[in-house]
């Protein structure tokens, strides 16, 4: 059975334990290869790595650096057919929306990061009167850890290690478990790219044991995190008192705020993706739809209409728009919120149940649900659920409805559908999240901060942001005579 080695030092490597864990096809529910199971010993080879790497790679030139990268981002570009049907062999995502997403954003990812490095540029302060001249370095920080999950496997883990190498880091990175394929196959490309071996070191293997690893090594300054509210909790406990940087991308349960004047037909379209893209399992789904009253009985009869007709599928399959959920673990936990939706009261308009795939009967099917809720504080509206599982409720006014999206202890992204420019800029102001995308959605401009408020995360990505996160702001002040 094919395994998954670590890459580590510029080599593919058995873990040290010798052990490994099963990796399964979410499509079928069979066990398709083996995945190193690695312990702190692999972390601490992989650090070893890193450290003797950083020296070079923090002098080589931005210009070069830049270079590899471009070039990784061409290779990937090229792979795109292997690496967007490895990911949705392990992911269960369809395969088409891993060949338009997924994998373009990887390469996109590395692309961006090898061209924003070239502008990243340090401050300079003249404090006139004092015969002084201030200017900031941005030094690498030296081996940093990136930890990512399986919602988006290729495109989340490039976008933490691309950024990190861009600034002049070496790394030690940890895809997760549950979908580590185009991570691994990502070291041939770092190879063939010319990477010198050391600078992006990839480990494998469970959280508890490789994660936990990486996070508590003394000498890997700042982790970059995405994941579970809870995990990233976890984290903050062994890593603030080491005092390393962090930057957490966890959870959310987005609100989907629909005024009667918005355009219609538009906000439908894109309502459909916003729910139930990639299974739902994307950290800025809008789980909770909030629909001004006028409309409401509209949007519920459209909404449900629209649903139905999502084919769910093998994800191979080109008509297929709804694949697998990722996990057993997984479905059953997103069953257990349909489960206490419908104890609290909610009303399944539509969906809830496991589908059969003819030949695959033990894939992880399940139909994108539609709950109508009559609470907002209710658990279904206040819990990630993390799947193609949506509550809807109407509101009367304004005011209303911006209690209820920041009446959450979550604050990622919110969507707005209105043509009203006032009650935008409002909202926009008032709504607490990191990202507010109104008559749009997840309409991504790499430059921009990406990141949530309360317990969404603390810490931005993106552009400069990420690349100041992965260096350390030195001062350096000088004094002249005249
Ligand atoms: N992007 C997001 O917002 C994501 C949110 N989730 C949420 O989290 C829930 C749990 O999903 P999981 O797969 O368990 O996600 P998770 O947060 O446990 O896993 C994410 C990554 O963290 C690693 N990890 C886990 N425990 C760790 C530890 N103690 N130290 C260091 N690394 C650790 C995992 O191996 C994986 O690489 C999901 O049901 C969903 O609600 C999950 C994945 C992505
Ligand atoms: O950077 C993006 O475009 C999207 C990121 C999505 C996540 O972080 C997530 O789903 O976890």
């Amino acid at each position: 059975m094919k395994k998954i080695l670590n890459y580590i030092d510029g080599v593919y490597t058995e873990p040290v334990s010798g052990q490994w864990l099963d990796n399964y096809n979410p499509s079928n529910g069979e066990v398709y290869c083996q995945i190193a199971n690695s312990n702190s010993e692999d972390v601490a080879n992989a650090y070893h790595a890193a450290t003797k790497a950083f020296p070079a790679w923090s002098h080589t030139t931005i210009d070069e650096r830049s270079r590899i990268l471009l070039k990784i981002a061409d290779l990937i570009e090229a792979k795109l057919d292997n690496l967007a049907a490895a990911e949705s062999k392990d992911n269960g995502k369809p395969l088409l929306l891993a060949k338009a997403v997924d994998i373009p954003r990887a390469s996109a990812n590395f692309r961006f990061f090898g061209n924003a490095i070239t502008q990243f540029a340090s401050e300079a302060h003249e404090s006139i009167g004092l015969n002084t001249m201030n200017y900031t370095l941005r030094q690498p920080i030296g081996v940093v850890g990136c930890i990512s999950p399986w919602n988006l496997p290729l495109y989340l883990f490039t976008w933490k290690v691309a950024p990190a190498i861009a600034a002049g880091n070496c790394v030690v990175a940890k895809p997760s478990e549950v979908t580590p394929m185009t991570a691994y196959l990502l070291g041939e490309i770092l190879t063939e790219a010319g990477l010198p071996p050391g600078v992006l070191n990839i480990v494998h293997g469970t959280g508890p044991s490789a994660g936990q690893a990486i996070v508590e090594h003394p000498e890997i300054k700042a982790i970059s995190f995405t994941g579970g509210t809870a995990t990233g909790a976890s984290i903050a406990r062994t890593a603030a008192p080491m005092f390393k940087k962090l930057s957490l991308e966890l959870g959310g349960k987005n609100p989907n705020l629909i005024f009667a004047d918005c355009d219609y037909e538009k906000m439908l379209a894109v309502t459909v993706k916003s729910s139930f893209a990639n299974q739902g399992q994307i950290c800025l789904c809008g789980s909770r739809i909030f629909v001004e009253e006028a409309i409401f009985p509209k949007f519920k009869n459209d909404f449900i209409k629209k649903v139905s007709q999502l084919k769910i599928g093998l994800p191979s399959e080109s008509s297929t728009n709804i694949g697998a959920l990722v996990s057993k673990s997984h479905l059953e936990k997103v069953e257990s919120y349909i489960k206490i939706a419908e104890e609290e009261g909610g009303k399944i308009l539509f969906g809830g149940k496991r589908i059969n795939i003819p030949n695959a009967e033990n894939g992880y099917y399940l139909q994108p649900t539609i709950i109508e809720v009559d609470d907002d504080q209710c658990r279904i509206n206040q819990e990630e659920v993390f799947g193609p599982v949506v509550t809807i409720m109407p509101f009367k006014t304004e005011k209303e409805v911006l209690a209820m999206a920041n009446g959450i202890k979550y604050g990622l992204s919110a969507t707005l559908w209105t043509t009203n420019i006032n009650r935008t800029m409002r909202l926009s102001k008032e709504l607490e999240a990191g990202i507010v995308w109104v008559n749009t959605w997840l309409n991504r401009d790499l430059r921009t901060p990406f990141g949530g408020v309360k317990e969404s995360g603390i810490g931005r990505e993106g552009g400069f942001e990420v690349l100041k996160f992965f260096t350390e702001a030195k001062n350096v002040c000088i004094h002249y005579e005249e």
